[in-house]
């Protein structure tokens, strides 16, 4: 089944002088799946990332969620379909530092009223599941950065979204840590079909998911399956990206 379609979109972005961001992008994720979008330096990818998180609007085209196309919906139901259907997670965390790694954690159910004794049991389950529940009193300030985005992920996945959106998740971190929160996306994504999209510059990040599809100038480029051997698909993402081109800083991160 489909779970995400997007069909024909593009993006132009106003002001004195225009610039065309997006052009035609055509793809679907169907449920399940675990995607990665690369590409150099200012192709595209945060653009596309907007439109399909409903930060920003599409100039044309269209995103369709389980069928829905969000951008169509009014604003306080776009607030509800945003907050229930779509789980985020950030370069940089984004979890609020006066509050405990659980407080945060529970936060979107919080704020959909949720009953207390079903978000403590919630709260339970996705701590486990991240290896977090020795830490949940703790506060951001207090644990490694690896811990901080596994509290982020719990947080974005408590209300089971429909899609769980990634913006470079190991962008902050070293390289063990990046395996470990790689490790910890791969198996939501393994056991409980957590659909998910991962924007990346991070070739050994982008080697855990199940295809990667690359863009250029805006455009889609081409996409590539992962296979069975991971170490194989990470070869050949790197190969993909110095075809590709961009600046150093596409390259700079890999790791092995
Ligand atoms: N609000 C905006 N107004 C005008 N142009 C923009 C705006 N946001 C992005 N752009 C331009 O659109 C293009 C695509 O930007 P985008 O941020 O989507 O690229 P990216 O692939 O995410 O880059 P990076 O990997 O560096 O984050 C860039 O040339 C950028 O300068």
């Amino acid at each position: 089944m489909d779970m995400l379609q997007v069909k024909s979109l593009s993006k132009i972005y106003g002001g004195k002088v225009t610039y065309r961001a997006l052009t035609d992008i055509d793809f679907t994720i169907t449920k399940g799946e675990f995607v990665g979008i690369m590409g150099p330096s200012g192709s595209g990818k945060t653009t596309l990332l907007n439109m399909i998180s409903t930060i920003d609007s599409p100039t044309s085209g269209e995103v369709l969620l389980n069928g829905t196309n969000p951008h169509l919906l009014k604003k306080s139901k776009l607030a509800l379909f945003r907050r229930r259907e779509l789980g985020f997670v950030f370069q940089d965390f984004n979890l609020l530092d006066t509050l405990t790694l659980g407080e945060n954690i529970v936060l979107p159910l919080t704020l959909d009223g949720e009953n207390v004794h079903v978000m403590e049991e919630k709260l339970h389950a996705v701590a486990i599941k991240l290896g977090i529940q020795d830490i949940l009193e703790k506060f951001t300030y207090e644990v490694s950065g690896g811990q901080r985005q596994r509290a982020a992920i719990a947080r974005a996945i408590i209300h089971s979204p429909s899609l769980l959106l990634a913006d470079e998740p190991t962008g902050n971190l070293d390289s063990k840590s990046s395996r470990k929160v790689m490790e910890t996306l791969e198996a939501l994504n393994k056991q409980d079909q957590v659909t998910t999209m991962m924007v990346t510059h991070d070739a050994l990040a982008a080697s855990y998911c199940h295809r990667v599809i690359f863009i250029k100038d805006g455009q889609f480029h081409n996409e590539m399956y992962r296979g069975e051997n991971r170490q194989a698909f990470f070869q050949k993402i790197i190969d993909a990206l110095s075809f590709l081109g961009g600046n150093t800083y596409d390259l700079s991160t890999i790791r092995v």
